[in-house]
């Protein structure tokens, strides 16, 4: 439904041009939901904007629903626009518009006749859970409220693409849920190719169906969400997947952690399980064949699709010499192995 090819994206030109996106390859297939996730700076904004021409691509292909967007003169791209909804992180709203003009304005601007738009503008609201409020103001709304307001107002020309540039960044976490759950709920119901960018891994792991890790401008992993979750190697990757798993280290152990190892002290690892290795009694081997004890202090582990993954934060009790080769065995294992630092054993 939406295809990048080979897009770039300067920003000035000549010798002071910075390209925000190189090379970009990306495939939406419809009725998907597809996540773009990156760091700040990281290139999303311009890449969901280079889909709708809001910004031009430097160089590249932007197709649509088979059109290729950048052949398109300004008339035939305000139309192929309408097959595009967009909503952002900050709603856009106009303030002086109640709720119910607010959804009918793209509405207006294609010149739909009256008794349309309001039959529809109904139906929308309704879609939203508004009807009570469509004749409030934007400012005596919910941000989640504002948000639902300009996802009808999206829907409004019935594209076959909505864009969501951030589009709970702005809210809490709870309201966040709420959104996601509408947004899948659209695209289910009425078949809507969604692309999303956001820079938080639970929006990717409630509501995509495949994700795009996007880095200085490349796209430098992308896959089904299951996959990427369980195999994605690119070090970002990982940190971006152990961000949303929430494994933090105990407070006592932070305070006493120390990073060079020392006579009495003993590691605190982080283990990553993922694909295979999730299925295989490692610990439990090596506690056997080394002599070591394991001391689980933290644990998260999460199924995605046909994919399972998570990580444990053990200590390892025993002597030196043991725990390197226990640590040497797991990562033969292709476990994750990394070290956090070195906490006193109790005596
Ligand atoms: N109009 C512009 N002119 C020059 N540079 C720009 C412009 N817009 C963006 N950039 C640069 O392009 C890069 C990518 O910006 P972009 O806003 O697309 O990233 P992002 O991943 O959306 O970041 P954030 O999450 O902080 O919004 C950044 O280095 C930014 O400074």
């Amino acid at each position: 439904m939406i295809k990048l090819s080979s897009l770039s994206k300067a920003y000035g030109e000549g010798k002071n041009a910075f390209y925000a996106l190189k090379g970009i390859e990306l495939d939406v297939p419809a009725g998907q939901i597809v996540g773009v996730i990156g760091a700040s700076g990281a290139g999303k904004s311009t890449l969901i904007r280079c889909v709708n021409l809001l910004e031009r691509p430097t160089q590249g292909r932007v197709e649509v629903d088979g059109v290729d967007l950048t052949a398109l003169d300004d008339q035939a791209l305000t139309l192929a626009r309408r097959n595009i909804g967009m909503i952002f992180q900050h709603f856009n709203l106009l303030s002086s518009r109640t709720v119910f003009e607010n959804v009918a304005l793209p509405l207006e601007l294609a010149n739909w006749p009256k008794e349309k738009i309001t039959a529809r503008v109904n139906e929308l609201l309704d879609l939203v859970g508004l009807t009570h409020r469509a004749k409030a103001y934007p400012s005596q709304l919910s941000g989640g409220q504002k948000q639902r307001v300009a996802i009808a107002r999206a829907l409004g020309p019935a594209p076959k693409v909505l864009l969501c540039d951030e589009a709970t960044s702005a809210l809490d976490p709870q309201t966040t849920q709420s959104i996601l759950a509408l947004l899948k709920e659209i695209n289910q119901k009425l078949g809507i190719t969604i692309l999303l960018i956001t820079h938080e891994m639970g929006v990717v792991k409630s509501i995509c169906d495949s994700v795009a890790l996007l880095d200085q401008g490349t796209i430098i992993e992308q896959g089904e969400v299951g996959w990427f979750f369980a195999h994605a190697q690119a070090p970002l990757a990982k940190e971006f997947i152990r961000s949303s798993l929430h494994l933090e280290i105990p407070a006592p152990y932070r305070e006493r952690l120390q990073k060079a190892p020392a006579d009495g002290f003993i590691p605190l690892l982080r283990l990553g399980f993922s694909g295979n290795t999730i299925d295989t009694p490692a610990i439990s081997h090596a506690s056997r064949q080394f002599g070591i004890d394991v001391n689980i202090l933290s644990a998260s582990i999460e199924q995605i699709g046909h994919s399972r993954f998570g990580f444990l934060l053990v200590e390892l009790l025993g002597d030196a010499a043991a725990q390197q080769t226990t640590i040497a065995y797991l990562q033969q294992q292709q476990i994750d192995v990394e070290v956090l630092g070195y906490v006193q054993q109790h005596a």
